[in-house]
């Protein structure tokens, strides 16, 4: 072995990894696969199969107990960015920017934007927002900050809106909606989640937008999907009408609890093989 090379195998070179540029170029193409993730071991099997990993706010729901997105801060958000890196090789790593740490400013969001990604490994944001954030957006992305943007459904604004219902489900509805899209796009965003809306405005959005459009409960019209992998796993109380479960992990997780449970109390568990013994015995 050539001792110049001796870091450098080329057979077992990684694969590189995913960046915001190719997810924007993926436009039209094949749709982009997109999953949240919050911790190492899952983010290891993730990324293996997805384009880009989403540290979601729902993380505060999902692994916390909140009943809202709006109690989650930037120290969880980087926490957990940090795990997913540690796991997550090829896809891009994106981290939500939660609640109360972008809105007042663009050099808010410019500063919380920059240790989402210095302490964490993680490649772009994202942040919830139309044409009330284009300037922040074009004021990220020109500073080094790839930008995901997130319009339709927008959960940290659940008080506003007073329930997750999904929007766009009559045509005077739609402008707005358009306008942020539009907004966002000509911002610098490299791609926009849009969330809970009607099927025909979806397809419009994503017909007239250059970026990709990753819907979540946006119809199959969008460039890619994304939920959230504790809901797709069954792993999640809630159940919205646009998530399907792919497998049930909740109750196989039951099910191992209940086994544990019963051969505890009856002795069945631990068995030999489970058992260390003396040094010098036979086993
Ligand atoms: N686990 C999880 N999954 C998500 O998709 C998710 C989160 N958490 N947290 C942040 C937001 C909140 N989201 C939600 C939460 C609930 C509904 C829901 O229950 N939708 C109902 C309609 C509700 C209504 O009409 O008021 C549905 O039937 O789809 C939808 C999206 C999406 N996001
Ligand atoms: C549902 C996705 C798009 C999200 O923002 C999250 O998981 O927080
Ligand atoms: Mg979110």
């Amino acid at each position: 072995m050539s001792t110049i090379n001796k870091n450098v195998s080329i057979d077992a070179r990684p694969k590189r990894r995913t960046t915001a540029k190719n997810i924007s170029s993926m436009k039209g193409g094949t749709p982009i696969v997109c999953l949240t993730a919050y911790v190492t071991p899952m983010a290891a099997r993730l990324d293996k199969h997805c384009d880009l990993l989403l540290v979601g706010d729902s993380v505060g729901m999902v692994l916390y107990g909140m009943d809202s997105t709006l109690g989650v801060d930037l120290d969880m958000m980087i926490r957990h960015g940090r795990a997913v890196c540690r796991g997550a090789k090829q896809a891009l790593v994106v981290i939500d920017l939660p609640f109360g740490s972008y809105e007042e400013s663009k050099e808010q969001a410019f500063r919380s934007a920059a240790r989402a990604l210095s302490e964490t490994g993680a490649s772009a944001v994202k942040l919830e927002g139309g044409v009330e954030m284009a300037e922040t957006i074009r004021f990220l992305s020109h500073r080094g900050v790839p930008v995901l943007a997130h319009v339709g459904l927008m959960p940290q604004s659940v008080n506003s809106y007073g329930g997750y219902g999904a929007h766009g489900r009559t045509v005077d509805e739609w402008q707005p909606i358009i306008d942020d899209a539009l907004a966002v796009q000509e911002a610098g965003a490299f791609a926009v989640v849009l969330e809970g809306v009607a099927e025909p405005l979806a397809r419009k959005i994503t017909d007239e937008l250059k970026i990709p459009v990753i819907g979540i409960g946006a119809s199959s019209a969008c460039d890619g999907q994304i939920l959230v992998t504790e809901d797709m796993m069954g792993m999640f109380a809630i159940n919205p009408k646009f998530v399907k479960r792919f497998a049930e992990i909740g109750l196989a997780i039951e099910g191992a609890i209940e086994s544990y449970a019963t051969e505890v109390r009856s002795r069945s568990f631990p068995e030999e093989e489970h058992t260390y013994k003396m040094v010098g015995s036979n086993k």
